[in-house]
């Protein structure tokens, strides 16, 4: 199979679809592999690298998309990128599809087989091909909250983990999932004073296990949710209900009930945020202020340390993305229910349950995209 590696084109977007190691076994395996030209600079990975593990480099994204039967991103498309998608060919990337009507219009008038990392599911019911970047997300959501609670970012002034004397800061996780499991780590690695909330069950006793003393769980209702943000320094969102839109679960009228100068962080932004008050913002301008509240709501925030992310991605993807060359996208998936559940738009129309509902549009069944 013809794979293609386009540079991304997002804000501040640094990763790239495969690394020069991944590219080598796509190689081994009989494949070839076009990649746009600087596509791994962000990672260090000069085209010569990537020569030297048997890929061609493009001169333009035009050529790459032209021919190739593959195209591995990191990214959702941007609509250049989507314009240059045609009938057929295979698209495997995050494409957060359930906040994004446009996109999801695009692909399907292109006709094209998009397959989004964010819904492969697994045999634990998780999602393996969104782990490791919720992984980095959750770990940077504190970082990017420490920093904006400082003064001169127009946070509160204060520091995470207090010192000797002082108290330290309350940090408040909505999610417990693995966004909020990587979150409160770092919290409470810097000392914070740290509770997160769950409306899993399951998911509060592993944490609570987990964590012992060290943090707070709390079962998340209306009620106990403003009890915890009246009093945070910072709230990170980290929810999720997979494939779908997130539920927003502080309104804009809660944020009277914070302390001004408090932060909060959407990572779940990507799925359309989890505060009525977030929009999408850029590693160039991340942060703004609504009601005296500091938001932060970078939508590809992993990709700030593109190294980090681009190989834990690659460990992620590689095995399901060599099987797709291998076998052609529809025995892959065929031999794979848990690959299967990626498939969210094929030829014009929408597969995936959770985006269809989300966009109010008709749902074919994966059975018809598999005959
Ligand atoms: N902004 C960014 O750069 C990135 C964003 N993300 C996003 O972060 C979000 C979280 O991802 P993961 O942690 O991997 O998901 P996950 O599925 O591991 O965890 C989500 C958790 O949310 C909980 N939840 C769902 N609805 C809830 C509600 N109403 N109240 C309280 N808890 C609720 C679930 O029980 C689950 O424990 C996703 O939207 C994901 O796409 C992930 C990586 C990067
Ligand atoms: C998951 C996602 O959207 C990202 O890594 O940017
Ligand atoms: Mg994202």
């Amino acid at each position: 199979m013809r794979i293609g590696v386009p540079k991304e084109i997002k804000n501040n977007e640094f990763r790239v679809g495969l690394t020069p190691e991944s590219v080598s076994e796509f190689v081994a395996r009989g494949h070839t592999v076009l990649v746009e030209t600087q596509a791994g600079m962000g990672i260090g990975a000069a085209d010569d690298a990537y020569r030297a593990v048997g890929a061609d480099i493009a001169d333009t994204a035009t050529d790459v998309f032209a021919s190739s039967d593959m195209i591995i991103k990191v990214k959702e498309p941007l609509a250049p990128e989507r314009a240059m998608l045609r009938e057929g060919q295979i698209l495997f990337t995050y494409l957060h599809l359930a906040p994004d009507p446009e996109q999801t219009q695009d692909l399907m008038k292109s006709g094209a087989v998009c397959i989004a990392y964010e819904t492969v599911t697994d045999r634990t019911g998780g999602l393996p091909l969104l782990k490791p970047m919720s992984q980095v997300a959750g770990r940077l959501a504190v970082q990017a909250g420490a920093s904006a609670l400082e003064k001169a970012k127009g946070g509160r002034g204060v520091l995470i983990g207090g010192v000797p004397g002082v108290r330290a800061s309350r940090v408040v996780v909505i999610g417990g999932g693995v966004v909020g499991f990587n979150a409160a780590q770092m919290a409470v690695g810097m000392h914070a004073d740290v509770t997160i909330l769950d409306r899993n069950p399951d998911v509060l006793e592993r944490l609570a296990t987990h964590f012992e003393a060290g943090a707070n769980t709390v079962y998340s209702t209306r009620a106990t949710l403003e009890q915890e943000i009246a009093q945070a320094d910072l709230v990170i969102g980290a929810v999720l209900v997979p494939g779908s839109a997130a539920p927003k679960l502080i309104t804009r009228e809660m944020l009277s009930i914070m302390q001004p100068g408090a932060v909060m962080v959407d990572v779940a932004i990507d799925q359309g945020g989890c505060f009525e008050t977030s929009k999408p913002t850029t590693h160039d301008a991340p942060t703004y202020v609504v009601d005296d509240i500091v938001h932060y709501c970078v939508a590809n925030m992993p990709g700030a340390v593109a190294r980090t992310s681009t190989y834990a991605l690659n460990n992620a993807t590689l095995p399901h993305a060599l099987r797709i060359a291998d076998k052609g996208w529809k025995d892959a998936l065929r031999s794979d229910p848990h690959l299967t559940a990626g498939l969210n738009v094929w030829n014009g129309k929408v597969t995936c349950e959770a985006v269809a509902e989300s966009l109010k549009l008709d749902l074919t069944p994966l059975t018809a995209a598999l005959a």
